[in-house]
């Protein structure tokens, strides 16, 4: 296959991606050509491409470049990151918050590694429950801390628009390993999430 730098690559899949969505805009019953929707295809394909481009990053060099020695080994708390990703089985939108702790062992992480982690996996079609373990595993396996925590609260719109058509229901899903594990250290994170600092 010839070469092709990632600029050609990006607008072939573009373009692929486009032609399909002309197709369905058309089996749906619109006009694709009417004025509104010219453009259309294409602007489609980009907010697909963005949404599911985790699957083109790398979680744990994204964390590996930023850890730095120290000895602090409290708990490490970000809380309310917000997500949005795409359900695999319908490809809808579900969206919510993840937090993330950590208790360092020796290294710790540049902070905003923790919410690009969350995107870097978000991007993709999933399930919450995978969502969850792989940002788990992913900051367990680089940072091996003493123990890390994931807690995600989200909304479906497949449960929303449609379906069920629930309108406020929230699935949460956790992970704990290591020292979360014990009872006392899970309770003092589910703890600190829950407070609001600001009241
Ligand atoms: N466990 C889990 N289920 C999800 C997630 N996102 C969507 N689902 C569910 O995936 C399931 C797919 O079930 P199916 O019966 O194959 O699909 P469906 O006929 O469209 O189901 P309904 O949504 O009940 O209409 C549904 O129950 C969705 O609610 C997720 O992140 N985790
Ligand atoms: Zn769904």
């Amino acid at each position: 296959m010839p070469y092709r730098s990632l600029e050609e690559y990006n607008i072939e899949i573009t373009n692929e991606v486009k032609d399909r969505y002309s197709h369905i805009i058309s089996e749906i019953g619109e006009d694709v050509n009417r004025e509104g929707l010219v453009k259309t295809p294409e602007r489609a394909a980009k907010a697909m491409l963005f949404l599911t481009q985790g699957y083109k990053q790398d979680a744990a060099s994204v964390l590996r470049s930023a850890l730095f020695e120290e000895s602090y080994n409290e708990m490490v708390i970000v809380k309310d990151i917000e997500l949005y990703s795409l359900c695999e089985h319908h490809m809808l939108p579900f969206f919510g918050k993840a937090h993330i702790a950590y208790i360092p062992n020796g290294q710790i992480v540049g902070l905003s590694k923790l919410p690009r982690v969350v995107d870097i996996f978000a991007r993709r079609l999933q399930v919450q429950e995978r969502l969850t373990e792989q940002i788990l595993d992913c900051i367990n396996d680089v940072l091996k801390p003493s123990g890390v925590a994931v807690v995600i609260e989200a909304a479906h719109m497949c449960m929303m628009m449609r379906g069920v058509q629930k309108q406020n229901s929230v699935t949460t899903t956790s992970g704990f390993r290591g020292s979360f594990q014990q009872q006392e250290t899970r309770n003092e994170f589910l703890k600190l999430i829950s407070s609001d600092l600001s009241s």
